[in-house]
């Protein structure tokens, strides 16, 4: 078994919950009381340790716990020494400015304003690379209520569906500053380690059984071609003898979401028996 491998995850917020799914699909204990700070799993020799996700980036970056699961957001903002090594598919969000609807806002104009933000690291860097000189207010949250209390002229701050931005009468404005998602990061740098690549594959099987599923069918070898077309899989589809004279079996990964069309499609060239099943783990 590989060295002991000790972890960071969010102990609340958004990503908390996600991240324990994952993290449970991929083999390992989760705690069950959400005010526990510290879990053993003995069984896969890991130790994980539940803290604030802005905070991850900088345990990490110190080189204290060898991984970590924040947003990229947060990573980017730390400015710590650590470089996201997978992107995890939950938590995403947008990072954007907003102001008072109406004013036809545009990122130029923010010159000589006050912009609000609980993510000044990264606003700062954003405002510094464009050449323009506002001034930025750092809220820990709640960021939307600023401009109505007057301490900010504009705002950037996480959006995902929109609703809080809309409840406090801002719209955004200018292009994204960044797409964020929950990330797996590490110290910049840092040497291969046995351990971590373990979780990364762990964890990289989880998202695989999530996107894809097993479609196993049946069909006529002289359309063999046209339904290895519709379903190439990861390496090729498997291709099995059928007692049926002239028929072949053939199993390939296919991604989930386009499932019920590639049957449809299977079914257009005469396939048969077209099943599809979940997979519940996977190494590729
Ligand atoms: N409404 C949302 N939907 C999806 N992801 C979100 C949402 N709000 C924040 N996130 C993302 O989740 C991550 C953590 O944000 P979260 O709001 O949980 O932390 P926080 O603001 O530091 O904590 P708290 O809200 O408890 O003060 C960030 O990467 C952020 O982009
Ligand atoms: O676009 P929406 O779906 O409305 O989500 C975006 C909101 O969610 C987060 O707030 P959170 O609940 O984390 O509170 P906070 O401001 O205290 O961080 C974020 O900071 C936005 O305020
Ligand atoms: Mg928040």
């Amino acid at each position: 078994m590989p060295d002991q491998l000790r972890i960071a995850v969010p102990n609340k917020g958004q990503l908390a919950e996600p991240a324990a799914d994952m993290l449970r699909e991929a083999g390992y204990i989760q705690r069950k009381d959400s005010r526990d700070l510290v879990l053993v799993d003995p069984d896969n020799n890991a130790e994980f340790f539940f803290l604030r996700p802005k905070d991850i980036a900088v345990y990490v970056g110190e080189g204290i716990l060898q991984v970590g699961i924040t947003g990229r957001d947060m990573l980017l903002d730390s400015q710590a020494a650590v470089e996201e090594v997978l992107p995890l598919g939950f938590g995403g969000s947008t990072f954007r400015f907003a102001a008072p609807g109406g004013r036809d806002m545009r990122v130029e104009d923010l010159s000589g304003k006050r912009v609000a933000t609980s993510y000044s690291g990264l606003l700062t860097q954003y405002l510094r690379e464009r050449n323009i000189d506002a001034r930025v207010i750092h809220l820990d949250g709640a960021v939307e209520s600023s401009i109505q209390l007057g301490v900010a002229d504009a705002v950037a701050d996480v959006v995902s569906t929109g609703t809080t931005l809309r409840n406090a009468g801002l719209e955004t404005f200018g292009e994204p500053i960044l797409e964020s998602e929950g990330v797996v990061v590490r110290q910049y740098g840092a040497d291969t380690d046995p351990s971590v690549e373990q979780l990364l594959r762990r964890l990289r099987g989880v998202l695989v059984a999530r996107d894809y599923v097993m479609m196993d069918y049946d069909v006529h070898a002289e359309r063999l071609d046209d339904a290895v077309a519709l379903t190439p899989g990861m390496e090729g589809p498997t291709v099995s003898p059928l007692h049926r004279e002239g028929w072949v079996a053939v199993r390939a990964m296919v991604p989930r979401r386009d499932a019920q069309r590639i049957m449809d499609d299977l079914w257009g060239i005469g396939a048969r028996a077209i099943l599809v099943t979940d997979i519940y783990a996977c190494r590729l």
